[in-house]
């Protein structure tokens, strides 16, 4: 195989990252834009010694799966893979992809179907677009994949409908001066309706003026921060802000409780979908009145408060000093007398309180956990422990470590949180077994 050549081949498969899957002399080809048997001639753009990246230069066959993509920036912009590929077979794909997935970990795992979208559009609830000046004009979009580069957008199909409003009415009337020194945009929607926008950049240009203009257009803005990064990583947001207008939380809901959620706190982005992930959850869960509920990575506290309703106590356990705050917040503007919520880290605290829980819920970031975290948890020694995970690999290789602690996982509900893209979220029954535990290496250390 050598670059530049073209082959004509038939796509065999889809890659995790919705590029098309052929061989060429034994050889592994990823093909954008190309699906499950399709007839097309591919020109190599990329040829290394284990594997080739290849465009489509023109479809002889189309699959019965293809569809129009609805989006102009469509396999430019780095978000979503799957635009090419109707909908229930994308769900039938990420379907096939988890059972290949948890097979490996243990056969028995049932892999129960996607719960799907009834309507997989205009979903996000959060946006962070980068933002440049560039020939004295405002640019702002998502990045193309795997560069810094700006794919420029005027509205995104999955984006909530007003947040690509609000965009679109910023990227018009901000003024160039105030744009200076911006490095992002956020602007995030609550199911209440209410929203909020964060400029995130290294200079403050008095941007106060253009917050009050903001919210005269769109009166459902409740909160203007700018927020000061100066860090010269690609973290987004650092901890220096300043409120232009309102507060610095939106108030949200999720099952009818009210969340008062911080810019900077962790929240779903897919508030239709979260409300079917934990209940979910919870349903799994299998709360009593008698229970202590234990909850890491909570978080704003959304799903222990929602435990709180059917369990006797919870605890939630977070890093983030303002999510604890909020979650402490909601706990009272819910009236809820039997939770509470620490600040500190996750594997810290279930080392410290060996044998405390009945049922535990983790929502770990996409890393996942470590052994010895995993290891520790076990020691509160949880009958049953509910993981609601947004990266199945790193679910995958923690299952292993839980069943190495005598716990084992039987079923597996995927929902599909990030319709088009090649995200999906999972919830993981952990149970307790009756088999002697069997710690590895590094856990005994
Ligand atoms: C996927 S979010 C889940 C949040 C929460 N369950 C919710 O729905 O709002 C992961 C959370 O883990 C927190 N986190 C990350 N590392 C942590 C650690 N070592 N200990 C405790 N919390 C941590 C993050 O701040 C974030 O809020």
């Amino acid at each position: 195989m050598k670059k530049n050549s073209v082959y004509r081949v038939v796509g065999e498969s889809v890659s995790d990252q919705g590029y098309g899957i052929t061989h060429i002399d034994g050889q592994t080809v990823f093909v954008k834009n190309l699906l499950p048997d399709e007839e097309a001639d591919i020109k190599i753009i990329k040829a290394t010694k284990s594997y080739g990246v290849a465009i489509v230069q023109k479809r002889i066959s189309t699959s019965k799966d293809r569809v129009e993509p609805v989006c102009t920036q469509a396999g430019k912009c780095g978000g979503c893979s799957f635009l090419h590929m109707n909908y229930s077979s994308e769900l039938n794909f990420k379907h096939d992809e988890l059972n290949h997935l948890f097979d490996q970990v243990d056969p028995s795992i049932d892999v129960k179907p996607v719960l799907g979208m009834e309507n997989p559009w205009n979903y996000r609830n959060k946006a962070q677009f980068p933002i440049r000046i560039k020939d004295g004009k405002i640019v702002s979009g998502f990045y193309r994949p795997h560069t810094n580069e700006i794919a420029p957008i005027d509205h995104c199909p999955i984006q909530a409908v007003m947040i690509n409003e609000v965009f679109a009415w910023i990227i018009e009337n901000l003024p160039l001066r105030d744009a200076r020194g911006l490095r992002h945009l956020y602007i995030r929607e609550a199911k209440t309706k209410q929203m909020q926008v964060v400029f995130i950049g290294e200079q403050e240009n008095d941007l106060k003026d253009f917050a009050r203009l903001l919210q005269k257009q769109f009166p459902q803005i409740v909160s203007v921060v700018f927020n000061k990064n100066t860090r010269k990583d690609n973290v987004i947001l650092s901890d220096e802000y300043e409120i232009l207008l309102g507060k610095d939380t939106i108030t949200e809901d999720c099952l009818g409780l009210k969340i008062e959620l911080h810019f900077k706190s962790f929240y779903q982005i897919n508030p239709v979908q979260m409300e079917v992930l934990y209940s979910k959850a919870l349903e799994l869960a299998n709360l009593s009145k008698e229970d202590h509920v234990i909850e890491l990575y909570s978080g704003t506290g959304t799903i222990g408060l929602l435990a709180a309703r059917s369990a006797g106590k919870v605890t939630g356990v977070e890093i983030v000093p303002e999510a604890v705050a909020n979650a402490n917040e909601n706990r009272k503007a819910n009236h809820i007398e039997n939770a509470q919520f620490i600040c500190m880290d996750a594997s810290e605290f279930a080392a410290k309180n060996k044998n405390a829980a009945d049922v535990v819920f983790v929502d770990p970031p996409r890393k996942g956990m470590t052994t010895q975290g995993i290891h520790d948890i076990c020691l509160l020694e949880p009958r049953r422990i509910v993981y609601i995970s947004c990266n199945p690999r790193t679910l995958a290789r923690d299952l292993k470590d839980f069943m190495n602690n005598g716990y084992s996982c039987k079923l597996i509900q995927p929902v599909d949180m990030f319709a088009h893209t090649t995200g999906i979220e999972c919830v993981a029954l952990i149970e307790k077994t009756n088999e002697p535990r069997l710690l590895n290496n590094k856990t005994d250390e």
